[in-house]
């Protein structure tokens, strides 16, 4: 499998302090699914941020995709932006549209017309069960469900490579069980899927997945991912 994402060496200082990522070198290969773990505060959520360019790196070498993204002009990013579906611990619907418009939102962007994006839209809302709320809003649906929404958002561009921070800190378990389903799902349909959690239980229940390890800014593995003991397959509650 060919590298979707490269980090050579790569480190990251926000204003004049010390760097809060420390010569970071690590591969994932496509279609992989992937956990990042560490302690609060070891730099996770920084690294998800320069893997889906919310954050240039103070140094080092990221490429995506096979191109370097570190010197992409910035009339290159939102087409990369595209090929990756972030989903944030805190969901960051916009409140005042209902879920089927917050699921539409990334194809207006994109500038798709309104009557091609009905049908996918749908389907993406009863892919992740929530066909009869498609007209409420955030703040009247539950917590598991908006982050439903928050998936079919983050998916809805059919991303290459899907990113998930912290997905299970604000549900229940039953609900990390469906979540880890759904990006199960994705990664059977060929989606690049990396996860940041502290969630031992989840990372016990994807037998395919390979574990990266922040300490303080640092890979604990600098050669890459490592594998992940098997522990049986994904089982959806
Ligand atoms: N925008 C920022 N400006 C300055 N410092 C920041 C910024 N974002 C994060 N940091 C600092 O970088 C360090 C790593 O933070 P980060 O959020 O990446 O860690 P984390 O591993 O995701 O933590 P947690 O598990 O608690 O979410 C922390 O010391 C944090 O205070």
């Amino acid at each position: 499998m060919a590298n979707i994402v490269q980090f050579e060496n790569v480190g990251l200082r926000y204003g004049q302090g010390t760097e809060t990522l420390v010569d970071v070198s690590f591969s994932l290969s496509e279609g992989g699914f992937y956990f990042l773990t560490g302690p609060s505060g070891a730099g996770k959520t920084s690294l998800l941020k320069l893997l889906y360019l919310a954050q240039r790196p103070s140094r080092g070498l990221i490429r995506l995709f096979g191109e370097d993204v570190v010197t992409l002009s910035r009339n290159r990013l939102p087409g990369f932006r595209r090929r990756i579906g972030v989903v944030f611990q805190d969901f960051r619907l916009v409140p005042y549209l209902s879920a089927f418009d917050n699921v539409a939102l990334p194809l207006r962007v994109a500038g798709v017309e309104e009557r091609d994006l009905v049908t996918p839209v749908e389907e993406m809302l009863a892919w992740v069960g929530l066909s009869e709320r498609s007209g409420a809003r955030p703040a009247t649906l539950s917590g598991g469900e908006q982050q439903r929404v928050a998936i079919a958002r983050a998916v809805i561009g059919r991303p290459e490579i899907l990113v998930a921070d912290e997905p299970t800190g604000n549900v229940d378990p039953e609900m990390a069980g469906r979540l880890l389903y759904l990006f199960d799902a994705l990664h059977k349909l060929g989606t690049t899927i990396v996860v940041a959690t502290h969630d031992v239980h989840l990372l016990s229940r994807v037998s395919s997945a390979e574990m990266m390890r922040l300490d303080r800014g640092r890979l604990s593995d600098p050669t890459g991912a490592l594998r992940y003991p098997p522990r049986g397959p994904v089982a959806a509650s």
